[in-house]
């Protein structure tokens, strides 16, 4: 009964509900469906962050979230890989 609600999937995530919203992502709930991992899935709007010209500032964020391992810093998983076309989606753990 207190599944949450799928709409859809994002390679091996299924996407719930939306958690949050920053200046440049929207953050869905999602969940791994091989190991049922909880994660939290940012997705980048790739058009707000080109207008603001912050697409180098974001590439540098993301390089660092790759490197830092700290208990009080969200863990980056993964990065979808980059393409015009699609939106670039980064998958954190879930906090
Ligand atoms: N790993 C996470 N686990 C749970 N909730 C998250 C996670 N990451 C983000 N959120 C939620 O999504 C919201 C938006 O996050 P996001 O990182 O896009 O923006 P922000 O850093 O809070 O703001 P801004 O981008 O404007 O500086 C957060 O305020 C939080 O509520």
């Amino acid at each position: 009964m207190n599944q949450p609600k799928i709409k859809r999937r994002v390679g091996k995530y299924e996407v719930g509900r939306t958690i949050g919203e920053g200046t440049f992502a929207k953050v869905k709930f999602a969940r791994n469906s091989e190991t049922g991992e909880p994660v939290a899935l940012k997705i980048l709007d790739k058009e707000k962050v080109l207008k603001h010209k912050m697409a180098e500032q974001i590439k540098w964020e993301i390089a660092t979230m790759k490197l830092v391992k700290h208990l009080n810093v969200v863990r980056l998983h993964e990065v979808s890989l980059y393409c015009e076309t699609k939106p670039l989606f980064l998958i954190f753990l879930f906090w």
